[in-house]
């Protein structure tokens, strides 16, 4: 049997990867195989979330027991096919080759062009300097904004990166103060504006989903409040600090029915300085556009935690530009000279740098009180894959708020019922939809899988069955849901919580919408608006589904009181050290795991890799 077939009836294929390869072959009868099969490859791995397909690493598409080609020879078949262009590093590939191989690699030719393009949209916004600030005039301001400055803060160093600099990735695990340096560096260059006499900097705050830009928003907020108590900073700098972030496609303005944007490189985005959070979940497509539309000489600040998961769609494109930044551990010698005035002289200096070993700072620090939940030692055990560490850790019982659940496979069976049960009951009896939305984000069960005995979908089917009864409504009070698709029409974004509530209760305010006819209903209920909540009809929601248990994958870039992060009894592929860690950073104050040896030691084993070329392609 052909490969392709093979590939089909293991159920490797997609029906649409499938049929990609029979248009190659009705087009041209003599198309080998072995072409046709790594085609319907190239598109399949998309869906898994490369960038491109690899011949020398087909398994990572398929744990079938197949015979794959061996690498070299499958390349060369590649190489000499009409379907697959082999354009020089770089080049704009030919339109007629729906394919392109590059470096071992065979891309979908449209990611391979959104890989070249970001890569060269990068290049564009790290190599156009803005002009020079007076350091000198600003250094009281550095000085009060960052006391410890000259000891090398990497708080310190971020900012000044950025002050001289167009370009700049921020990174660091939570509570690391990312937010806490933009509020810091957005106030430096609102006061450079006014030291030049210029225009106030115009600045858009951006995430990629609605839930991480309303954080992102909040913290803002709340850093800017915190600043008004520093010595040395006039409070109408922070006064000037933007308010309100906006997920990245209303940022650049979606096109109904399209999957392009308002802005592009030739209608840019109308800021100076773009602040983009939760960098790690923007994926490969996404981020093309953004830096496509970043304007001739505008900044662009890129924050996020590389040791997160990637994006759902394809790309790992956050790690994949730290990768290329290289080991962070200086500056370039030229740009260390220059900042001098602000750092002083401790600063450590890279003597080989990468080209984009300049723009990149890694704040290692976390700041966040910890006295309710003591997570670093866990999540950096978890980072490095260290599973002896992890397990140690969980089993000691010594890390305040961290409890380990070893070998329990039902998070609502013994332990996990009397936890999780009682809080949500509680949301019943809220007596508002403000203190019900409260309520909702005190706790969350995160899971690895969607489906499957420990996947969210029937365990929500059996927590609102323990909560409302097998012949409940679909929306009983009480109920949360979670919306999955991004719906600009309702302000409703793919990860927002909602909870149901019976709308004849007394406190409901004005606004929510009732579906005509329809008498004492049940509203729906999000954050937002300015009574703080919105109501909608529950059948007018976009695509939403049950939110008492949810993936990892959806609760990135929201955070929760209680996370019970529940684990499948048996390991599954796409079980990871970036799993894990993202699930475990969900918490605030206090952290269930629930997980068996052997399925821990898996997943820690594992990195949420992606095959991608955007790192050589940027100097790396
Ligand atoms: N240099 C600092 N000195 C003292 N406290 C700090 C410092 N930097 C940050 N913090 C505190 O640490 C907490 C977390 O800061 P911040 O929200 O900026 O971190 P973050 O990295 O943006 O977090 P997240 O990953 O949740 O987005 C805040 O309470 C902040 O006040």
């Amino acid at each position: 049997m052909s490969l392709l077939d093979t590939l089909y009836r293991e159920g490797a294929l997609r029906t649409i990867d499938h049929a990609l390869a029979q248009a190659l072959r009705r087009l041209d009868r003599d198309t080998p195989d072995w072409v046709l099969a790594a085609a319907a490859l190239a598109s399949q791995a998309i869906a898994h979330g490369h960038a491109a397909f690899d011949p020398s690493r087909p398994w990572l598409l398929s744990d079938a027991a197949i015979d794959w080609p061996p690498a070299e020879e499958w390349l060369a078949a590649l190489r000499d096919s009409r379907w697959i262009a082999a354009p020089a590093d770089g080049a704009v590939a030919h339109r007629d080759a729906p394919l392109v191989l590059e470096r071992g690699l065979l891309y979908l030719r449209r990611y391979r062009e959104y890989e070249r393009r970001l890569a060269a949209g990068l290049r564009r916004i790290a190599a156009s300097a803005p002009p020079a600030p007076d350091l000198a005039a600003l250094a009281p301001l550095f000085a009060a904004l960052f006391p410890n400055a000259r000891d090398d803060d990497r708080q310190a160093r971020a900012a000044a990166v950025a002050l001289l600099q167009s370009l700049l990735l921020a990174t660091g695990g939570p509570g690391t103060g990312k937010t806490t340096t933009i509020a810091r560096l957005l106030v430096l260059l609102i006061a450079q504006a006014r030291v030049e006499g210029a225009e106030p900097p115009r600045i858009a705050l951006a995430a990629p989903t609605g839930r991480a830009a309303e954080r992102m928003a909040e913290s803002l907020r709340a850093a800017a409040s915190r600043l008004r108590d520093l010595d040395g900073v006039d409070t109408t700098l922070c006064e000037a600090l933007p308010v309100e972030a906006s997920t990245l496609h209303r940022l650049l303005g979606s096109v109904p029915d399209s999957p392009r944007f308002r802005h592009d490189a030739s209608r840019p985005l109308p800021f100076d300085i773009v602040v983009v959070d939760e960098a790690s979940m923007v994926d490969l497509p996404l981020m093309c556009k953004l830096v496509e539309a970043v304007a001739d000489g505008a900044r662009l600040i890129l924050l996020g935690d590389r040791d997160q998961l990637p994006s759902v769609e394809a790309g790992d494109v956050l790690a994949a530009i730290v990768d290329a930044a290289g080991e962070d551990d200086g500056l370039p010698l030229a740009l260390a000279e220059r900042l001098r005035p602000l750092l002083g002289d401790a600063l450590p200096v890279q003597p080989d740098p990468t080209p984009l070993g300049a723009y990149r700072v890694h704040l290692r620090r976390g700041y966040r009180q910890a006295e309710s939940l003591e997570l670093a030692p866990l999540a950096e055990a978890t980072r490095a894959g260290d599973a002896d560490a992890v397990l140690a850790l969980l089993r000691g019982g010594r890390l305040a708020g961290v409890h380990f659940h070893e070998d329990v496979h039902d998070p609502l069976s013994g332990n996990g019922r009397e936890l999780l049960l009682p809080t949500w009951r509680a949301l019943a009896g809220a007596a508002d939809p403000l203190e019900a939305l409260a309520l909702a984000a005190r706790l969350r069960l995160l899971t690895a899988l969607r489906d499957g005995g420990q996947g969210a979908a029937p365990l929500n089917a059996r927590i609102e069955e323990a909560l409302a009864g097998a012949h409940r409504p679909p929306y009983f009070h009480g109920r949360l849901l979670l919306i999955t698709e991004n719906s600009y029409r309702h302000g409703l974004f793919n990860g927002d919580i909602g909870v149901c509530l019976r709308a004849d209760a007394s406190a409901r305010p004005a606004g929510a919408r009732e579906q005509e006819g329809s008498a004492a209903t049940t509203v729906a209920w999000f954050a937002g608006g300015s009574d703080g909540v919105r109501g909608f009809h529950p059948s007018a929601l976009p695509a939403h589904g049950g939110a008492f248990a949810m993936t990892v994958h959806k609760a990135q870039g929201s955070e929760f009181d209680s996370v019970w992060l529940q684990l499948p009894r048996q390991d599954a592929r796409h079980l990871s050290r970036e799993l894990l860690y993202t699930g475990m950073t969900r918490a605030r104050q206090s952290l269930h795991i629930a997980a068996s040896e052997p399925v821990l030691r898996q997943a820690l084993s594992r990195h949420a890799a992606r095959v991608s070329g955007l790192a050589w392609r940027l100097g790396g």
